[in-house]
């Protein structure tokens, strides 16, 4: 029978679960845990959860870092919920938004025997559903009778994971044509991956030769500089100005890839404009969250480059490593076409530790 939901199908129905503050069971050869997003727990949820046994709040150990917590499982600490540990505890620990107005007192402590399996996966979960980085674990004997009487969505993450880590198969959607500003030759295509993420679009400019190397320009979405006008960054200038050179040449592909905040998501990219706010970069403010400093996955953009039969690109960027991670997807970058525009006043900062910190040439 195929009616049953797949393994990427429940993973993504487990991201959406976990998007709406629903708590999903998963379950590892270590053991199975019922799992929470810590952003948007209700005290509801928070009481139940924790009288299925001790609760512990999954970080990265980068938010672990900011709080000085110990992280004992590399990339994920397991902190454990105080006793009378609130909602309003869980979000300060989860959030740093408060951080320097009501630091996190501490000393945190943090679990160092057993496995971290389950915590990893909620993270990467959390993470997929562009939440914040955190979640509240609570390891359970009878998880299949839990996920039954609640009808909760429970997914086996030792086969589950190796698939979230796979790049999901992107299928053409539909193109058609889009006359442009930049050129009357548009045509914009709907790329639709299969783990039911967000879509992503490619405008081709012309009818670029597929044998030759293409000018190509992969953008990530920015819903503040591309539609707003935000200052802050250069995003909506070099979207334009890609375009428009594109135009002018007659030919190129724009991969407008939905990996907003460097692929976090757009909620998280506004705490992150909220920390800068207080006075950190926009590395630290992404690390402060419990984020790397860039979470994007560009082998969406080399995927979507060879589905549209392009090998070999002129890469309109300044960005290294924009260029090493095309060619280790054997995307031939014959050029680097850089895209300087769009420096103001407010963005000076902003420009000047991409290239102090990411490596970004001027
Ligand atoms: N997390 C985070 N994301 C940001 C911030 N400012 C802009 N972004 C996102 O960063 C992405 C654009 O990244 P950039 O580093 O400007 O450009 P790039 O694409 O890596 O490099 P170029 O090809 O040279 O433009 C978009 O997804 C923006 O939403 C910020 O302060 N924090
Ligand atoms: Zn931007």
């Amino acid at each position: 029978m195929s009616l049953a939901p797949s393994l990427p199908e429940l993973i993504a129905r487990a991201r959406a679960d976990l998007r709406m503050g629903v708590p999903v069971v998963l379950r590892s050869r270590h053991g199975d845990a019922l799992v929470i997003a810590a952003e948007g727990l209700s005290p509801e949820r928070l009481a139940d959860m924790s009288a299925l046994g001790d609760a512990v709040l999954a970080i990265t150990s980068r938010r672990a870092a900011t709080l000085n917590a110990r992280a004992y499982d590399g990339d994920v600490a397991r902190i454990k919920l105080p006793t009378a540990a609130t909602t309003l505890w869980v979000e300060a620990v989860a959030n740093p938004a408060d951080d320097l107005t009501h630091p996190m007192k501490g000393p945190f402590v943090t679990l160092r025997d057993g496995d971290a399996a389950v915590h990893r996966a909620a993270i990467a979960l959390a993470k997929s559903a562009r939440l914040l980085p955190a979640a509240v674990v609570v390891l359970v004997e009878n998880a299949t009778d839990i996920a039954a009487a609640h009808g909760l969505t429970a997914l086996p993450i030792d086969r589950a994971m190796p698939h979230m880590a796979d790049l999901a198969p992107l299928n053409d959607v539909i193109h058609a044509r889009v006359p442009l500003v930049a050129s009357n030759a548009g045509r914009v295509h709907v790329f639709r991956p299969d783990d039911g993420g967000e879509e992503h679009f490619a405008v081709e400019i012309g009818r670029p030769d597929r044998s030759k190397p293409v000018l190509a320009r992969l953008h990530s979405a920015c819903f503040t500089g591309d539609l707003f006008g935000s200052l802050k960054c250069d995003c909506g200038p070099q979207l334009h100005a890609a375009l428009a050179q594109m135009g002018e040449e007659g030919a190129g592909v724009l991969l407008y890839l939905n990996q907003e905040g460097r692929g976090i998501g757009h909620a998280n990219k506004m705490r992150a404009y909220s920390l800068q706010d207080q006075g950190f970069d926009t590395v630290e403010a992404n690390h402060r969250l419990g984020f790397e400093d860039d979470e994007r996955d560009f082998r969406i953009g080399a995927a979507i480059l060879k589905e549209m039969g392009f090998g070999a690109v002129r890469l309109m960027t300044n960005n290294p490593a924009k260029i090493a991670r095309m060619q280790e997807q054997g995307i031939d970058v014959t050029a680097r076409v850089p895209l300087k525009v769009g420096e103001n006043t407010h963005n000076t900062d902003y420009l000047a530790t991409k290239a102090k910190k990411s490596g970004h040439l001027l």
